[in-house]
């Protein structure tokens, strides 16, 4: 929809995998739609996945004893974190929809970006406890997960052998997105593209381009137990 602001967080090493061209195809057809469209390339970005000392800038607050997660909520409030992370939740701030695309890896997302979950996503910026899930800080956005797999969607059933992918989707859509107050679009997930041919993929990016055609009108899912076990 014209003037949303959309942030793609993006991990894929290679521009020409199907990853990159699922990438494109949003930055194309949001861009098209008159959404404003950012990109953050984590691999091209060399982000940093680690959370450490480094991210706070100057003295701590308490020297004898580092805990990450005091040491960036207090860092957070004085304004003292590293330029990097700054920068990634300037963007997160002024967003309408968080699209992530990416590999599966290991059942989850790639070490980059959930580094990029470590340490954008600081306490006092997306959250704040009791202010978590439905008053979680960053309430009034929309998240997206958009992966491909190895394993073929047969695999990932109730009674596939890689049970069910929305087992997988827990961790990620409501430990952590819904955790900030983020209401959690239907994931988009493109199954095997190594194991099917050229004209399948290329059905695979017509698919995710229509979609997003339409997906300003897409109502969240319900983000409960009960979507991801029952
Ligand atoms: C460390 C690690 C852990 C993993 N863990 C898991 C796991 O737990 N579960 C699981 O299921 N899988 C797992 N995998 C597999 C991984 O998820 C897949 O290899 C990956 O999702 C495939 O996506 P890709 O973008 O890398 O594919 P690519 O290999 O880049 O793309 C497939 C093909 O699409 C082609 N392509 C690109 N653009 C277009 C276009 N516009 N039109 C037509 N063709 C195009 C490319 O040239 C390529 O030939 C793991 C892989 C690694 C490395
Ligand atoms: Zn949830």
């Amino acid at each position: 929809m014209a003037g949303r602001k959309v942030l793609i967080i993006y991990a894929h090493q290679e521009p020409k995998s199907l990853n990159g061209s699922l990438k494109n195809v949003a930055v194309e057809e949001l861009g098209k739609q008159g959404c404003s469209v950012t990109v953050s390339d984590l691999y091209a970005m060399q982000f940093e996945p680690r959370a450490t000392r480094n991210d706070i800038v100057g003295c701590l607050h308490n020297s004898e004893e580092f805990n990450y997660g005091v040491e960036a909520r207090e860092a957070y409030k004085r304004g003292d974190l590293s330029d990097d992370l700054i920068e990634e939740q300037k963007k997160v701030q002024e967003a309408d929809l968080l699209i992530f695309q990416f590999p599966l890896y290991w059942f989850s997302m790639p070490a980059i970006m959930k580094g990029w979950m470590d340490r954008v996503l600081v306490e006092g910026f997306a959250h704040k406890f009791p202010d978590c899930y439905s008053s979680g800080l960053l309430k009034n956005k929309l998240a997206l997960f958009s992966f491909t797999t190895g394993g073929s969607k047969e695999m990932y059933t109730k009674g596939g052998i890689s049970g069910d992918i929305r087992y997988i989707l827990w961790p990620m859509q409501h430990g952590i997105m819904h955790y900030c107050g983020v209401k959690v679009l239907a994931p988009h997930i493109c199954f095997a593209p190594e194991y099917v041919s050229e004209e399948n993929r290329k059905e695979m990016l017509l698919v995710w381009a229509q979609r997003l055609k339409t997906l300003w009108k897409e109502e969240p899912i319900n983000c409960s137990p009960e979507w991801y076990f029952k």
